[in-house]
């Protein structure tokens, strides 16, 4: 595409240094530019952008676009908000994909990746075929994109949706956290459902206070749009056991439709009863009642597959066909993934790393633990602080046994992280263990038989964070080697 074709998103703009160059990409760091790329100067809550515009044309770059004054002798578009424009272009230059996609954003604290791969698995059964952009990647067909973020930045994400509907996908399901929808990650994202989990404590280092918290989040539903235009579909999909959801109804012009499990709602579940190897409830919808025996453990699981039933109904599937897929899946990896390398108590690795999830996690192995439980537990560095006393009361008091280490320290010393951790902690005994595989060995060699042990927090991450290095460590292979080396002995 020419520059001047790519401009012609904008309103308000003004060229200085004459050309009307090829556009073969549109790039916002300078460390990617190839020869052609369109570079945006973008201010970051770290460095300006604007400072990397020389390098950028040291590179190739065909021309830039910035909101500050740069020195360059390529074509220079000044804007009045650079990352605004990158929305803009970047929907224009990839095609308006999602105006061509019925697109499912998820929001909430706690449930947004499992839901993804909840509609993802129940679609595609229905011959649907959808893509994926979450915390684990992005994902179709057999494309595996590994991204930086839950939701990428907003070109990557005009970028993949054009991919993925070039590929023959119709649909996208796609994780929208409150940082990208108050960052503007996703403008110009012609959003058909947006669905709410719940609003507990986390990110509060960004938002500054849950209200404000509430509201980044309420921007998927006002974001869905004013206008009825026929054929198309526009729902909020509310959690209506969750407070935040009566403000979100009226955040929207959508149609809304509620689920939940203590309060009346279009889908509710009832008679819940959860076992070490599934959860069985009676799906109640319109009058109807239909029962579900799945392997997903955990009330917070029906909350997933409630939500996840109530948008795909909106895919025109039918309800037998949703249950019959959901019955089928086995789990989502790092959520509530069990462990099993021949020993005689259970370990499980989940991703519980808010108070919410870390207290649903232990309130869910409550309902079936037989003997100890045993809790792992750490907090992730340059994430919000005020979090980590409530997580490590939260394990010290919901189990038998805690275990307090680090999570990703990233630039933050480990032991502070677990100072701030222990003065959450008052009365009762734990084991504090900073190296994160030392507590794993710790909690494997002491676990007794009938035990069950929780190690919260990384799930599927393959990383940990030291420093700005990720070296390699997950948690499902640290426990499998040393529940191994214990039964060797
Ligand atoms: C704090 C935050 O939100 N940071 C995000 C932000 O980066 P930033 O503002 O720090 O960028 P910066 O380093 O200041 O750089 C500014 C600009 O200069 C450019 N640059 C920089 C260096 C250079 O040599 N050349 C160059 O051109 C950068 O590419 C960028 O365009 O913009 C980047 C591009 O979109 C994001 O990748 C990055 O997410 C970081 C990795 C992050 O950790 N974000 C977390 C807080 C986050 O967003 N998390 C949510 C998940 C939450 C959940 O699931 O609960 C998420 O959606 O991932
Ligand atoms: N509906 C829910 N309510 C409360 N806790 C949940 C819910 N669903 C999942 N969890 C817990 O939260 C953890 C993370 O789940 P999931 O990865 O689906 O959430 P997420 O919102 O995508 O998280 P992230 O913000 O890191 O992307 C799970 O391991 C589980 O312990
Ligand atoms: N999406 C979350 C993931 C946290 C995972 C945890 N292991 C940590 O590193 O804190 C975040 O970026 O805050
Ligand atoms: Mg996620």
């Amino acid at each position: 595409m020419k520059l001047a074709d790519c401009l012609e998103a904008l309103v308000d703009f003004q060229q200085v240094g004459e050309g009307n160059p090829d556009i073969s990409e549109i790039i916002i760091d300078s460390r990617k530019v190839k020869p052609g790329s369109l570079f945006f100067c973008i201010k970051g809550h770290h460095v300006d952008g604007h400072r990397f515009a020389a390098q950028a044309e040291a590179c190739g770059a065909a021309a830039l676009v910035a909101q500050d004054k740069v020195d360059v002798s390529i074509p220079v578009i000044y804007v009045g908000d650079t990352h605004r424009a990158l929305a803009m272009i970047s929907d224009h230059f990839y095609g308006h994909p999602s105006q061509a996609l019925h697109l499912i954003g998820v929001t909430g604290t706690n449930g947004k990746t499992t839901i993804t791969y909840l509609v993802q698995s129940i679609q595609e059964a229905a011959g649907i075929n959808t893509g994926l952009i979450g915390t684990m990647g992005m994902r179709y067909k057999d494309e595996r994109i590994p991204v930086q973020n839950t939701t990428p930045e907003v070109h990557l994400i005009h970028k993949n949706l054009a991919e993925m509907k070039a590929q023959g996908a119709t649909s996208v399901v796609m994780e929208t956290s409150s940082n990208a929808l108050y960052d503007g990650r996703v403008h110009g994202c012609d959003i058909n459902v947006g669905i709410f989990t719940n609003l507990t404590e986390d990110h509060l280092d960004l938002h500054g206070t849950m209200k404000d918290y509430m509201y980044a989040k309420s921007l998927l539903f006002s974001q869905l749009g004013n206008s009825y235009r026929s054929g198309q579909i526009k729902a909020a999909v509310l959690n209506n056991d969750d407070p935040a959801s009566e403000v979100y109804k009226h955040m929207t012009a959508a149609h809304v439709i509620t689920y939940g499990i203590n309060s009346l709602a279009d889908y509710r579940a009832t008679a819940i009863k959860i076992t070490p190897t599934g959860t069985t409830f009676r799906l109640e919808i319109k009058g109807k009642s239909y029962p579900v025996a799945m392997k997903l453990i955990g009330k917070f699981s029906v909350y997933n597959v409630l939500a996840a039933l109530a948008a795909c109904s909106l895919s025109g599937i039918k309800v037998e066909d949703m249950i019959h897929t959901v019955e089928q899946i086995n789990g989502v990896a790092g959520r509530f993934e069990p462990v099993v390398a021949g020993q005689d108590f259970t370990v499980i690795v989940d991703y519980s790393h808010t108070p919410d999830s870390l207290e649903n996690a232990l309130s869910t192995i409550k309902e079936f633990a037989k003997k100890r439980i045993i809790a792992l537990v750490g907090c992730g560095g340059d994430r919000e602080r005020g979090k980590r006393p409530i997580m490590a009361k939260i394990a010290v008091d919901e189990s038998d046994l805690a275990i307090l280490t680090s999570d990703n320290p990233r630039t933050e010393d480990p032991e502070e992280i677990l100072a701030e951790m222990e003065a959450g902690v008052t009365g009762r005994s734990y084991v504090k263990i900073t190296d994160r595989r030392e507590a794993i060995r710790y909690a494997m060699e002491h676990a007794e038989r009938g035990d069950i042990v929780l190690i919260a927090g990384k799930g599927h991450e393959d990383y940990q964070i030291i420093g700005s290095t990720k070296h390699h460590f997950d948690d499902r292979e640290e426990a499998r080697t040393a529940i191994v080396a214990r039964i060797n002995k």
